[in-house]
């Protein structure tokens, strides 16, 4: 696992950006999996720009990580739409480089399982952005969740539902109780996983996730079975690493055509 540090949410954005960019490069309908949450937007602004400045990402596919189960179809906080308003639409690509679980479906377990199958046909996830909940989690995955768990309905915690109220006019009663989510042998699944973390209320679970055992109850430390996981972390969100220094260190080093 690579952890970087960065100076802030900004200089995260445009790193990623950055290598969405390389990826893109060398493979123009590379499959991107996009998180949702305010973390990843600083990505999303930085690959718009780019966009916009002459960058070809017009082959891009782009596919949902989560979504909210029994919200009616193209309410705007579904994941869906969501992803379409701040990516999708933005980078000026079709309904039909976009594919995302059915959070609507009446079988909800289908729609599990017919989307790990479209992934897989797809040809899998080339880069998959994450944020982390302060619980660690990942996608949906709340604590628990089967390191080796495939796509499927999750039951939120409470402090996941109080934490996304924001989303829903501060009223937690509007927050679905259930999702679906990838799961975590599905995220472990893509070429290349990238985590971004900015902001304090994320040091405690970088550190666990990072520093700590490979433990369920902290689904994000499934990264550390991956061969290509990097965490890009600002200063807050970094500080509780008691490596802190060897990864800036290590970073600050690398040969420049590494990337990340
Ligand atoms: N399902 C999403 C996650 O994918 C996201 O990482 C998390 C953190 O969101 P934020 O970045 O807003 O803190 O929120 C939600 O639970």
């Amino acid at each position: 696992m690579e952890v970087v540090i960065v100076k802030d949410a900004k200089a995260g954005g445009e790193l990623i950006a950055g290598a969405i960019a390389d990826l893109l490069a060398r493979k123009p309908d590379a499959l991107l999996g996009v998180a949702t949450g305010s973390t990843p937007l600083p990505i999303y602004d930085a690959l718009i720009a780019k966009v916009r400045g002459g960058l070809d990402a017009s082959r891009a596919r782009i596919c949902q990580l989560d979504e909210y189960v029994g919200l009616p179809a193209g309410h705007p906080e579904s994941y869906r739409a969501t992803v379409l308003r701040q990516v999708v639409e933005p980078l000026g690509l079709p309904a039909e480089q976009f594919m995302g679980p059915d959070g609507s479906a009446e079988d909800v377990q289908g729609a599990c399982e017919a989307y790990d199958k479209a992934l897989a046909e797809a040809g899998g996830v080339d880069l998959q952005i994450l944020g982390i909940g302060t619980d660690g989690h990942i996608g949906f995955n709340e604590p628990c969740s089967s390191l080796a768990s495939r796509t499927r309905i999750k039951t939120l915690i409470e402090q996941t539902r109080i934490d996304n109220a924001r989303f829903f006019d501060n009223d937690i009663e509007q927050v679905p109780h259930h999702v679906i989510t990838q799961g975590i042998g599905t995220i472990l699944d893509a070429r290349h996983l990238v985590l971004l973390a900015t902001g304090e209320g994320k040091a405690e679970a970088v550190a666990q996730t990072v520093e700590g055992p490979v433990a369920s109850l902290v689904p994000a430390s499934a990264l550390q079975l991956h061969p290509h996981a990097t965490v890009v972390v600002d200063e807050a969100a970094a500080s509780k690493l008691k490596l802190a220094d060897y990864f800036r260190h290590a970073f600050d080093n690398k040969p420049s055509w590494q990337g990340i």
